[in-house]
């Protein structure tokens, strides 16, 4: 995504991950402020850091890196804050990676995989109204043909970013929707191609069929589609998260986590069990429901933000 006015996203940034800092700051740090160093002190940000969901192989590399520290009475909520940022962005650093469609083949394809309710729509909406804002021809394209309303949803996000949208009738076959946008595509010199697909998990066998399928047929087409595949995950959903992740993980060829809703969550942590789960790193989160509101992910100042300090990087 362009990071251009990099002001108003650190801080759009830190807004947006308030519940969680607040959850931080007032138990965490708190705590260990109050009573640094001791064996009590430690326990209660074991439990802390486990109710923020970040997870218990997490929470104790963290306990242990306090434990290292020592923090004397004198230390301050600063010190103990800049520690905590450190130990999280620690955990994060080798999960995190970009998500950059416009330095790659064109036309560059993204598929977006992810249970209904993710945010998948509004994250393929948000980042069709950034690259057509960068001046690139992008196509968006419905694959989920069975919900008239999601394609309605959709096509509202292709009309405002300016982007050509494809669609077929209620019960269309996707994989066929897919081949002929992308044939188009390269025909009329797109350079992206964005793919919304289905994502009912009541018949989960099937929905993998048919997200292969779409796969497998792109690929005839294009040898090297998709470029990228984004899992779109709900932090809201918290530890169910990793459930997903699972899923489609395992059977998608997922190339990049995409993580909303951190603006509705206490326990935006979960972010650091999910990475660690993945094959896949972090490329995107959103923290509210604002086009500059899905970001490039930043282990640095993810973690300075969940802890409550101001974001540097
Ligand atoms: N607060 C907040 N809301 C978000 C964020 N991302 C998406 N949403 C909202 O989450 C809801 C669901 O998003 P959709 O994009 O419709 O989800 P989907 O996965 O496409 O779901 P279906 O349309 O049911 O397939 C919408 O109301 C979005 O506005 C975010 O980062 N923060």
């Amino acid at each position: 995504m362009n990071d251009a006015p990099k002001k108003g996203w650190l801080q759009r940034l830190s807004d947006g991950l308030s519940r969680s800092s607040r959850q931080m700051t007032e138990q965490v740090v708190s705590t260990f402020v109050r009573e640094p160093l001791s064996e009590t002190a430690l326990e209660q940000l074991e439990e802390h850091l486990l109710e923020s969901d970040l997870g218990p192989a997490a929470t104790d590399r963290i306990v242990e890196r306090f434990r290292e520290l020592r923090f004397g009475a004198g230390a301050s909520e600063v010190e103990v804050k800049t520690a905590l940022a450190e130990a999280v962005a620690n955990e994060l650093r080798s999960h995190e990676a970009r998500y950059e469609p416009l330095n790659g083949p064109r036309p560059f394809v993204t598929l977006f995989v992810g249970v209904n309710g993710s945010g998948k729509t509004t994250t393929l909406g948000k980042i069709a109204a950034d690259l057509t804002g960068q001046g690139a021809k992008v196509m968006v394209v419905a694959c989920d043909t069975f919900r008239a309303a999601a394609r309605e949803q959709l096509k509202v996000w292709a009309e405002r970013a300016g982007a050509t949208f494809e669609s077929r009738r209620d019960g269309a076959d996707p994989a066929g929707l897919a081949f002929d946008a992308l044939t188009r595509a390269r025909a009329e010199g797109y350079d992206v191609v964005l793919i919304d697909t289905a994502g009912r998990l009541q018949n989960k066998s099937a929905l993998m069929d048919e997200l292969l399928k779409i796969v497998r047929v792109l690929k005839k087409v294009d040898p090297e589609a998709p470029h990228e595949t984004l899992l779109v995950l709900d932090a809201t959903v918290g530890r169910n998260a990793l459930e997903q992740e699972k899923i489609f993980g395992r059977t998608a060829y997922v190339s990049g986590l995409v993580m909303t809703k951190l603006d509705g969550t206490a326990r935006g942590g979960v972010l650091v069990p999910v990475a660690q789960a993945s094959d896949a790193p972090i490329k995107l989160i959103g923290v509210g429901e604002g086009i500059e509101d899905l970001q490039p992910f930043d282990a640095d100042a993810f973690a300075r933000s969940l802890v409550g300090l101001e974001a540097t990087s």
